[in-house]
């Protein structure tokens, strides 16, 4: 049902990954060698930074309290020694912009092994994302496994987090597919020698693919080919051979059984992973999975020129799955009181933008429309025809209200940051009381996480424009507006999650 704001959020940040409209969240792993927060001669990669990140978030849950896992306490935590390394800010620092009213950081550390995994594998491998994390605003228990712990606790400290002895194995090895152990940050594990012109960080691999989410890990160990496992493994320093330890305590017998195929190791690591992204402290309510949406509406609004004109406008993304560059599009409306006529409809102009050829669910064409809708019948719900096919949104249209509209082509910003933020409601709705919730991402002390501040601000009548009443107020600054997003909310009529710059 449109429009579920976590969802299309997150379903943008997965599927527009590039040229028109990229998120610009998948940029960081591509290719999965990538490292975007330094010198490529580190020898990072952030794609393995990523599936770390969430494990350490996770790996503190006490899943029979009912607290942590998945819910960015991680970024509270980054001085213990528990999380050592450059990861935890590396990641949450290139996560914050991307933080709204909608989409928490839990969330993105979520998206971010979905999209690791589905990034860096060939066929991409899918594990199901849901959204609704809810981020904490301290930080949790102790307890994420270190190289030196013995494998008495580390099993205890994964069964408190829900994982069994061979969960525990598992998600390990399909953790340890990706990226390296490095000397800066580990120098009980990897030696000094490990550093090179090439590699200053000094990371040792765990496979000899540590760009590809493969199996190569798992056969390099149990065949002693490679990097054996890699350096938790085969490091001289005996008391900080955790994976070794690990894979040890039941005799090799998981590590035996996923290496029956390929298949078995990813089918078994995308449900350990899956479970891993999906346990969060027991009040957090998961959405639905997130679909790929074939049709999508995208940036629909209304707008109300000085006139008194009503605009309708927006995008209609479509999706290589089903749909190719040749499919025609057409919208319909239904008017404020649900009437339909052959005048209420429109067709995207031009040919669609096509862009995302890479993204891991095909292509994406972009179908841009622009059209009056008379003031006098308004607007209530509209349905998308794709090459004679019509989409409602599974029923009664994508719904969309014309009585109160934010207008962000009308708000300005003062030098000193101060908004004037302008609305147009129906005069005839009769609703006086006109308000803006304002959603700003805010510094947090302790995280590089940021908080979201909410503040609501009465809009006051300001003159009419045709049947319309425009309301204004101002907003005090705020620290990132690029990223802050208003709620108008008139009556029972409502403009929800509205960027304020455009
Ligand atoms: C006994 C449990 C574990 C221990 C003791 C452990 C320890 C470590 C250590 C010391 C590193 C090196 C980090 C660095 O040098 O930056 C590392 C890397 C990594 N770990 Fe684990 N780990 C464990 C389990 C897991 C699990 C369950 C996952 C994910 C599901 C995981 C994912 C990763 C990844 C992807 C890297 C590579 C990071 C990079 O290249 O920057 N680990 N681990």
């Amino acid at each position: 049902k449109w429009p579920n704001h976590i969802m299309n959020a997150l379903e943008h940040l997965l599927v527009d990954t590039d040229g028109f409209n990229d998120a610009g969240f998948q940029k960081a792993i591509t290719p999965c060698t990538n490292y975007v927060s330094g010198s490529q001669l580190l020898g990072r990669e952030t794609a393995a930074q990523w599936v770390r990140v969430a494990f350490h978030d996770f790996a503190t849950a006490n899943v029979q309290a009912g607290t942590g896992g998945i819910d960015a306490s991680i970024g509270f935590e980054t001085l213990r020694p528990e999380n050592s390394g450059s990861a935890m800010n590396d990641s949450l620092g290139f996560f914050a912009p991307f933080v709204n009213a909608h989409v928490s950081m839990a969330d993105l550390i979520a998206l971010s092994v979905v999209m690791s995994v589905g990034t860096c594998s060939m066929p991409s491998i899918s594990i199901p994302l849901r959204g609704g994390r809810v981020d904490a605003t301290e930080g949790g228990l102790f307890g994420v496994p270190e190289p030196e712990t013995d494998v008495g606790t580390t099993l205890g400290q994964f069964k408190q987090a829900g994982f069994s002895q061979s969960d525990a194995i598992g998600l390990t090895v399909c953790g340890h597919t990706l990226g390296s152990v490095h000397h800066g940050g580990f120098p009980q594990v990897v030696p000094e020698s490990a550093v090179t012109p090439n590699n200053t960080g000094g990371g040792i691999h765990f496979d000899a693919t540590p760009a590809a989410f493969d199996v190569d890990v798992l056969n390099e160990y149990l065949g002693w080919t490679g990097q054996m496992g890699g350096p938790l493994v085969t490091t001289d320093n005996i008391t900080v051979r955790s994976d070794l330890r690990l894979y040890l305590s039941d005799n090799n017998a998981t590590l035996q059984g996923l290496a029956e195929s390929s298949d078995k190791f990813i089918a078994t690591c995308v449900s350990l992973l899956t479970r891993m992204i999906n346990t969060t402290p027991a009040a957090v309510q998961l959405t639905d999975i997130i679909v790929p949406d074939e049709v999508k509406p995208v940036n629909v609004s209304l707008a109300v020129d000085i006139a008194g004109g009503v605009q309708f406008s927006g995008y209609i993304r479509l999706l290589s799955t089903a749909f190719n560059a040749s499919d025609q599009v057409q919208i319909s409306w239904v008017s404020r009181t649900g009437a339909s006529s052959p005048l209420f409809t429109t067709r995207a102009t031009g040919a669609p933008v096509q862009t995302g050829a890479s993204s891991m669910f095909g292509t994406t064409f972009y179908h841009f429309f622009n059209t009056a809708i008379d003031p006098a019948h308004g607007i209530s719900a509209f349905t998308i025809t794709v090459s004679g096919h019509t989409f409602s949104d599974g029923g009664a249209g994508y719904p969309i209200q014309d009585a109160a509209v934010f207008l962000p082509r009308e708000t300005t910003t003062a030098p000193d940051g101060t908004m004037n933020v302008f609305a147009a409601v129906l005069t005839a709705a009769a609703v006086h009381n006109v308000t803006a919730r304002i959603s700003a991402p805010s510094p947090q002390l302790g995280t590089l996480s940021p908080t979201i501040a909410t503040s609501e601000v009465a809009l006051r009548a300001n003159g009419t424009r045709g049947r319309y009443t425009l309301y204004t107020a101002q907003v005090p600054p705020v620290p990132n507006v690029r990223q802050t997003t208003l709620d108008l909310v008139a009556g029972a009529y409502h403009d929800e999650f509205r960027r304020i710059a455009v």
